[in-house]
């Protein structure tokens, strides 16, 4: 009989990549795959795509660090995914449960821990998100993308695994970038990507500067959904889309500059594929300040350029945008002498390690 494994994680796509590029690893393994998520989130889709991966929805709560009349309504529905994510898991009997975080995983976490079930969560961020920090007490495992992160860990639970990039984003083709774009070869292309959910402060600053750029780059914009403006849709040079899904590791592959906000993954991404960076990380206010941390980060090790979002005009853009290009060759040196990293083999590893006999 086949090993089980559970997955969950949703909420935004930084929570679910990691569980795509997994999935056809612990398959070529033998590994039997189910999928906890929420019912709505973007967690359902990207893995309604994937074959041979029954997807169970439970009830979440968002967990929030602000005031909302849902906070009180939230935790009941917490319970309910509990107890959903509990007799899914005495049903399934997976010998192991890995968690990408975001709050649909934290009833998943605990539903385990009842069932005597071991769980590794991955954190992404410098410092762990709120999901992540409520569902640690209950995992076996919590593996670390920065090193820095451990501090923030129980020391027999964290293990340092570092960034796991999707495995088909290495195997990018820019001609089928160029071609899925209609862009001439020869003109430099700029990739935009304000995060997977979009980021509308990037994308309007980017399209009040576009007749400008335009003139110097070609430009692929992922601007999230709903965001698509349809009064640049003739725009020559000017690509937008809302999410991207296989065309992605082309249009990478056919950058030579990103603009982009500091997303864990996101960035690892461009450090994988040596895409120099202007990072404009997600403000304190609208988050913890994790991706400032990513992006300081970054910036430290000489991959990327910083623009925090208070310093962010049309014209501080603009000159961040040129800068970039200009000395793109020194960023890419930089990322040459990166060190290599095998997180996918070790985080495998690691699932088999402490699975259930
Ligand atoms: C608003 C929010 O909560 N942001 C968090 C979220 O960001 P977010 O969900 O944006 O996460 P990341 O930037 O880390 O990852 C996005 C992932 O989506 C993929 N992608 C994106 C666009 C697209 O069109 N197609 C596509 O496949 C990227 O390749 C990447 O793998 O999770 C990250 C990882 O915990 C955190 O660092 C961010 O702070």
């Amino acid at each position: 009989m086949n090993k089980k494994i559970l997955l969950t994680g949703g909420g935004s796509a930084g929570h679910v990549t990691v569980n795509l590029a997994l999935i056809p690893k612990l398959k070529e393994q033998g590994w039997d795959i189910s999928y906890i998520g929420s019912h709505n989130g973007i967690e359902r889709e990207l893995v309604s795509q994937v074959k041979d991966v029954p997807y169970f929805p439970i009830s979440t709560g968002k967990l929030r660090r602000y005031f909302d009349w849902n906070n009180f309504k939230d935790p009941f529905k917490v319970i309910k995914g509990t107890l959903q994510a509990y007799q899914i898991m005495k049903k399934e009997k997976p010998s192991i449960v890995f968690s990408k975080g975001g709050f649909v995983s934290v009833p998943v976490i605990i539903g385990a821990w009842l069932n005597g079930i071991p769980t590794i969560i991955h954190e992404s961020d410098i410092t762990p998100g709120l999901a992540n920090k409520i569902a640690m007490p209950f995992a076996t495992k919590i593996c670390v993308t920065f090193p820095e992160t451990l501090r923030h860990v129980k020391e027999h639970k964290g293990v340092y695994v570092g960034a796991v990039v999707r495995e088909e984003l290495k195997k990018g083709d820019a001609n089928q970038g160029f071609e899925y774009c209609q862009f001439q070869k020869g003109k430099p292309v700029l990739l935009v990507m304000g995060g997977s959910l979009g980021s509308k402060r990037i994308n309007d600053a980017l399209r009040a500067n576009l007749q400008t750029l335009l003139s110097d780059f070609q430009i692929a914009h992922i601007c999230g959904k709903g965001n698509v403006d349809a009064q640049f849709a003739n725009e020559k040079g000017y690509k937008q889309f809302e999410y991207v899904h296989e065309e992605l590791p082309h249009l990478m592959a056919m950058a030579d500059i990103v603009l982009s906000r500091a997303g864990s993954n996101s960035i690892f991404e461009f450090l994988t594929l040596r895409k120099p960076m202007l990072l404009i990380p997600l403000p304190k206010g609208a988050s913890r300040g994790d991706q400032i941390l990513n992006a300081r980060s970054f910036q430290k090790s000489g991959y990327a350029e910083v623009l925090l979002e208070e310093e962010l005009t049309n014209e501080s853009l603009l000159k961040a945008i040129y800068h970039l290009y200009r000395g793109r060759q020194k960023y890419i040196d930089n990322m040459n002498k990166s060190e290599a990293n095998d997180a996918l083999n070790k985080l495998l590893a690691l699932i088999n390690e402490s699975s259930k006999k």
